[in-house]
């Protein structure tokens, strides 16, 4: 087909009806859903920018804000730089902004906790009269059962909810993630005087990747809408093709209500016209929506690399399937894939193992209530040691002796002021005693020693160089040895993997550290969800990935599902192919799959019989070939 410049501006409609609704008076909901790389992120932003030139100074006049969900706080703070930081809008995730609408609502929620507590316990315990006593099951249902009642019973004592939507809430007075979506959901979905809060506050409220937005929240918006339709805008937008966690409606865009709006978007403005040739043909079994290339994209590449599931050092495995793209493409890029290639692993542990933080992550991996910060990076005992220890060592090594005593300065407490005045042998002695603390740490490291984090923090202890976080003293101090052995079982299971960890090398840490700042070749493939690069490797192996809500074996066909299908229920196959097309979706220029299977046949004459490739395309590597 022969593309003009101006086929490119073919869905340009969509963002005028966007417009429309938003500053019409009374204005239109709208249900934006198109295909990746559509642009709908560049609508949302356009739409913003609409709002702010006709609309902003009454908006602010009047004291309201423009409410923007999104899914991710890398999403929100791109949102919020585009938008040049403007206050008139509140760019948030799912749940802060829940959390803004019920924070200050502390006796409603001690009522709403008091009595949904009560019910879970009566259901626990009617599953329990009929399940079989002395299993693991009934274990957990009594202590579920003695610890929703002990909370009940802290419940009087709660003068202030605490939550904090990026952290793992583990004090008593905090509530927990989905309680605030249900709280939030019930209160607006119920209560009168909440949704005329919602919508004096936001009278307009735009929800982007609303796919994977928690349900109970969608609908209680879409109620609030229907009552308040005068007074308030939704903006719903996302892809269904992109429904990738199970929290999200799986109906969402059916029965819509008649007055909504509903523009179309059918480019792709992000890829090459190979690669949505690709992601077309994933897609059609679902709803047939087919996407155009801009006219200014070349052709792009794609290759599916085949390997045996039990083939030796996957990496290398990988490494050597970049260099057969640089051959094929004649792309250096694909030679260097530490800098110019994004790798996406199913699970966070196949990129520790790559990148070399198995030792930590596992570690820590298994405990619940570290496990959201052990993914962003955001745990106290670990930037301890990411923040402070390794930038002082960096600095050590680069010989930057002025980076190396601000961050002293700044963190030490031997330098504090109080310490200095109070000191009676005088300033000079302090600094004296500080660089000798950091002389004895980053002995450590002499020649060409690697140090465990025990040592290290062993070292900062011994020295007062810096204050050590709570989670960490109980190994600090040598008294508290074994500190573990006499506390409850969540603590106890704590304690000891903080152990396991700080018995592991020091060094894996700033691997870490730029793995979960999104700065390292890997990441995951969920986690990349909006994101785009030019070269992707689609890393998909079920032998290394732990759960069962996904299998690529099955989606290639190396593998039947040992369960029938349910009506109208989603099976694996569904979950893996929107996954798939997720990560296809997000190359620009070109896109390498490598798969390892059981069945290398199999998968090569699936996806050839699916027409997702041409022969030349497939890449069969054996055993014998590495
Ligand atoms: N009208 C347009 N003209 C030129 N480039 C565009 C246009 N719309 C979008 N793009 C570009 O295409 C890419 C994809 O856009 P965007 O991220 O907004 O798509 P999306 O629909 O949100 O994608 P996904 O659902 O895959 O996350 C971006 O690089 C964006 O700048």
């Amino acid at each position: 087909m022969k593309m003009s410049k101006k086929d490119d501006l073919f869905d340009s409609k969509a963002d005028e009806v966007i417009a429309k609704c938003v500053t019409d008076v009374p204005p239109t909901s709208f249900f934006l859903f198109a295909g990746a790389g559509s642009g709908k992120t560049r609508s949302l932003v356009e739409c913003l920018e609409v709002i702010r030139d006709k609309s902003g100074p009454k908006f602010s006049l009047n004291g309201r804000r423009v409410g923007v969900i999104t899914f991710t706080n890398k999403a929100c703070d791109e949102i919020r730089s585009r938008l040049k930081y403007d206050e008139l809008f509140e760019v948030s995730t799912i749940h802060s902004f829940a959390w803004s609408l019920i924070k200050s609502l502390n006796h409603d929620i001690k009522g709403w906790l008091e009595e949904n507590l009560k019910k879970e316990i009566a259901e626990l315990e009617e599953k329990e009269r009929k399940g079989r006593a002395g299993t693991q099951a009934s274990k957990d249902r009594i202590n579920a059962i003695t610890s929703k009642r002990e909370r009940i019973a802290n419940l009087g004592q709660v003068r202030k909810f605490i939550y904090n939507p990026d952290g793992d809430n583990p004090e008593r007075n905090a509530l927990n993630h989905a309680e605030v979506i249900k709280i939030t959901a019930s209160f607006l979905t119920e209560r009168p005087l909440m949704q005329s809060l919602l919508v004096n506050r936001f009278p307009i409220l735009l929800i982007d990747e609303s796919q994977d937005t928690s349900r109970e929240l969608i609908e209680a918006f879409f109620l609030v809408q229907s009552k308040l339709k005068d007074r308030f805008v939704l903006g719903i937008i996302g892809d269904m093709m992109q429904r990738i966690y199970t929290a999200g409606k799986m109906d969402l865009g059916t029965n819509l209500p008649e007055d909504w709006e509903t523009p179309a978007k059918r480019m792709n403005h992000r890829s090459c016209h190979r690669i949505i040739k690709l992601v077309n043909r994933i897609r059609k079994p679902v709803d047939g929506q087919e996407q155009r290339p801009r006219s200014d994209k070349g052709e792009g590449y794609v290759r599916f690399f085949i390997l045996p599931a039990d083939i030796e050092d996957k990496p290398a495995q990988e490494h050597e399937c970049c260099r057969l793209m640089a051959e094929v493409e004649g792309d250096d890029g694909w030679l260097d894939p530490g800098t110019n290639v994004k790798t996406l692993t199913l699970e966070h542990r196949m990129a520790a193992r790559r990148l070399g933080f198995l030792d930590m992550w596992d570690a820590l991996k298994d405990v619940n209530r570290l496990k959201t910060g052990l993914r962003d990076g955001s745990l106290p005992g670990l930037r301890f040691f990411s923040h402070l220890i390794l930038p002082l060592i960096k600095a050590n090594e680069k010989k930057d002796s002025f980076a190396l005593t601000s961050i002293v300065r700044k963190n030490s407490p031997l330098l504090e002021k109080d310490t200095l005045i109070s000191c009676k042998s005088g300033q000079k002695c302090q600094v004296e005693s500080a660089k000798a603390a950091v002389d004895s740490l980053v002995e450590l490291w002499k020649d060409g020693k690697s140090p465990t984090f025990m040592q290290v923090l062993d070292s900062v202890y011994q020295t007062g160089l810096f204050r050590i976080p709570g989670v960490l003293i109980p190994f600090a101090k040598p008294a508290e040895e074994g500190a573990e052995e006499s506390q409850e079982e969540d603590k106890r299971d704590n304690l000891v993997a903080w152990r396991k960890f700080l018995e592991t090398q020091f060094d894996q840490i700033e691997r870490y550290s730029q793995y979960v700042q999104g700065e390292a070749r890997y990441d995951t493939h969920q986690g990349v969800k909006g994101l785009e690069f030019p070269r992707v490797c689609v890393v998909m192996d079920d032998s290394e990935s732990g759960g069962f809500t996904f299998s690529y074996e099955q989606l290639f066909g190396a593998k039947q599902s040992k369960t029938k299908p349910k009506p109208g229920k989603e099976t694996s196959i569904d979950r893996t192919r929107r996954l798939f097309y997720v990560t296809c979706s997000r190359a620009e220029e070109s896109l390498a799959l490598v798969a390892y299977t059981e069945d290398p046949e199999a998968v090569k004459k699936h996806v050839l019989d699916e027409g997702w490739f041409k022969e030349h395309e497939v890449v069969v590597i054996s055993r014998n070939a590495a």
